[in-house]
């Protein structure tokens, strides 16, 4: 899992004069569940049409296996779209067959596609039914087999999670492991980090059309600040003041998880520690992908503030501008 087969390089999509997508660059490899998560609005879709040439993009390139993505490969990938794109009068069963014939399979070929993934997504006694009866839920799981019915060799979805069940969720996770086990890249969006950090091998951080962060958890967890639980049962409320870069992040009874700031000293806070009789746990943690995404894109919204700001007194001072006018240009 080592090769990137689709990669995003540089691209840029406005809508107008709003920049939707800036720079965005990123990579996926064959065999790998990549997450793709971000604020509402901070580009996500945008950049998945733009994969599938849904868009066009300003500027940038998505690559395939290290060639422009064209046509025909484009007609390799699998695509659950957000606003999801059954026809709601057909019939389960024969949408299937249709979207998979329309990818240039045999009849034959199609039916049984069809009636594979009918059965894998669990959805074999609405194969009569139309689209437009099945529950919200089932309607999703029918959009997966669509997205997988021609065999992609990539699959790029677009909150392929939100309102299902539990046991749909479970389904639809085992079912793209089990794509990716067998080499196919992909790339979902999610707002439900517990799950992503469950199923994804890498994660890509979107803010403001940019992507701020990418890597495994770990990798992500190393670059934000450091946390450390700790358990002193004679440490009362308190006992970190005066130290440095230490913030208390909670206390549950006896034990205490803290937050280091960069050049922090986790020896000076054992010391703390000590002195306020025995310790029975200090152990470095790595955090949630929740409290990693909030530091990640808090400290990028301070960044691009600050930015903002200094481009505006800059700006107003060349120029006499008042504030209002220079305001929001940063991004
Ligand atoms: N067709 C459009 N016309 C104008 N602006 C658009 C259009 N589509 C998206 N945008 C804007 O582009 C930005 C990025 O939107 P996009 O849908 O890509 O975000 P997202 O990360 O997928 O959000 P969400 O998590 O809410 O689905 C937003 O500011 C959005 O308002």
């Amino acid at each position: 899992m080592t090769a990137a087969a689709l990669e995003v390089d540089r691209v840029r999509k406005s809508y107008g004069k709003r920049r939707a997508v800036d720079d965005m660059t990123f990579d996926i490899r064959a065999g790998e569940l990549f997450g793709f998560v971000g604020s509402n609005g901070a580009g996500k879709t945008t950049t998945m049409r733009i994969i599938l040439g849904v868009l066009t993009p300003d500027a940038g390139e998505v690559r395939w296996r290290g060639r422009p993505v064209d046509f025909a490969a484009r007609r390799q990938f699998g695509y659950m779209p957000e606003e999801r794109g059954l026809y709601p009068r057909m019939k389960v069963g024969e949408h299937l067959r249709y979207l998979a014939e329309l990818h240039g399979m045999s009849s034959a070929a199609a039916r049984k596609a069809a009636g594979r993934w009918i059965e894998r997504l669990e959805v074999s006694s609405y194969a009569s039914e139309e689209v437009q009866n099945l529950s919200l839920g089932n309607q999703q799981r029918v959009q997966l087999a669509a997205a997988l019915v021609h065999e992609p060799k990539a699959l790029v979805l677009d909150e392929p999670f939100s309102g299902l069940d539990p046991v749909a969720v479970d389904v639809m996770r085992d079912v793209l492991a089990e794509r990716a086990a067998e080499g196919v890249p992909v790339i979902f969006s999610s707002h439900q980090l517990a799950l992503v950090e469950r199923v994804c091998h890498r994660v890509g951080i979107v803010g403001a059309g940019r992507l701020i962060a990418c890597g495994t958890v770990q990798e992500l967890s190393e670059s934000a600040e450091r946390r450390l639980l700790v358990d002193a049962p004679g440490a009362g409320e308190g006992w970190t003041a005066g130290l440095a870069g230490v913030e208390v992040v909670s206390r549950e009874g006896t034990r205490t998880r803290l937050r280091l700031a960069k050049g922090a000293d986790d020896q000076q806070v054992l010391h703390a520690a000590l002195a306020t009789g025995p310790v029975s746990t200090f152990v470095s943690e790595q955090p949630p992908l929740t409290e990693l995404y909030r530091d990640l894109v808090t400290r990028d919204d301070a960044e691009a503030t600050a930015g903002a700001t200094a481009g505006a007194s800059a700006a107003a001072g060349a120029t006499g501008a008042t504030d209002t006018e220079t305001k929001g240009g940063g991004r």
